[in-house]
């Protein structure tokens, strides 16, 4: 089911623990949205205290900038949303776990990290919603796959699709397709970032200057995916509008056959998702050494 209404977060505390660029793109949304007051937001990061307080002025929202105000930001907080590095997650994990009380609601944005090793670091079965969004969330325009642990409440529920709603659009899934999510939507916009470069190289050759090849390419992906949007029709049936019996789409579709392009998405999505299923079995396997 695919979600895109919002409601307000009213009070409820959220703590950026990790504060990179899914983060941002997720707490510029909260805010933009007027969804919730700034000032119920806490971001921490490991050492980079410039870039805290660079949020603090742009967005309002309070950097926890020292260990005491690390501490009480997560013990207070009702939402912890994890936004660190698979890499960076078992640590990071094993540090909240003498902090968290057992009703707190956990997000994770981690590619591959599974529910059960989360519970695993924690040794206990904490709320937990996994989620995959993606970068696009920054302008509102993101989506957004979730699966839930047993353990999280209707409230939780609530207040996860608040969050996600308020930067684009949602999915509730079931946790093995959250790897699906990641190769589809998680990753996707570097696809299409892409094929875009790709086009622009091509203008450029045929003639076009950088900035004219630029624009054709920017506004014919956003008027593409737009098109599917309005119209209600299928990619495949607005494709085969375009393509004129023997004209120059069909020619250009014949090359794109030749070299396998539908093979070569459907091959890089595959591979995707079993790449975040390898990281997640690494974070899982720093959870079962200790
Ligand atoms: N960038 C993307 O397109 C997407 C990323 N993700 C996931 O989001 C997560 C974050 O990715 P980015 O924002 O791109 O990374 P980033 O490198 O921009 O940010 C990571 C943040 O985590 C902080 N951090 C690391 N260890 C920490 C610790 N022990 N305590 C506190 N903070 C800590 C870093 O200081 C930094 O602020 C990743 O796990 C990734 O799988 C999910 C969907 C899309
Ligand atoms: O490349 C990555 O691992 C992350 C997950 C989804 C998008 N970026």
């Amino acid at each position: 089911m695919v979600d895109s209404s919002s409601s307000s977060l009213g009070g409820v505390k959220i703590c950026f623990y990790g504060a990179g660029s899914m983060a941002e793109a997720i707490l510029r949304g909260l805010v933009e949205a007027k969804l919730t007051d700034p000032n119920q937001i806490t971001v921490m990061n490991r050492q980079n205290t410039d870039r805290l307080l660079q949020l603090e002025q742009q967005y309002g929202i309070i950097p926890a900038t020292t260990d005491d105000l690390k501490n009480e930001a997560l013990t207070s907080a009702s939402i912890i949303i994890l936004g660190m590095k698979p890499k960076d997650a078992a640590n990071a994990i094993k540090v909240l776990k003498p902090l968290l009380r057992p009703e707190q609601l956990i997000i994770s944005v981690i590619a591959g990290l599974s529910i059960d090793t989360i519970h695993q670091l924690l040794e206990r079965k904490q709320p937990i919603a996994r989620t995959m969004p993606n970068t696009s969330s920054t302008i509102g325009l993101g989506a957004t796959g979730i699966s839930y642990s047993d353990t999280v409440s209707s409230d939780q529920r609530e207040l996860t699709l608040a969050i996600f709603n308020a930067v684009g659009i949602t999915a509730i899934v079931e946790e093995p397709q959250i790897e699906a999510v990641t190769g589809v939507s998680g990753s996707g916009p570097a696809y299409v970032y892409y094929l875009m470069e790709a086009m622009i190289k091509a203008g450029v050759q045929l003639g076009l200057s950088p900035e004219a090849a630029k624009e054709l390419t920017v506004q014919t992906v956003r008027g593409a995916a737009e098109m599917v949007v309005s119209t209600g029709e299928n990619p495949g049936d607005l494709r085969r509008k375009v393509t004129s019996p023997n004209g120059s789409t069909q020619a250009a579709i014949e090359i794109l056959d030749q070299f396998s392009f539908q093979e070569g998405i459907n091959k890089a999505i595959l591979r995707c998702a079993e790449r975040a299923q390898e990281m997640g079995e690494s974070i899982r396997a720093e959870a079962v050494q200790d």
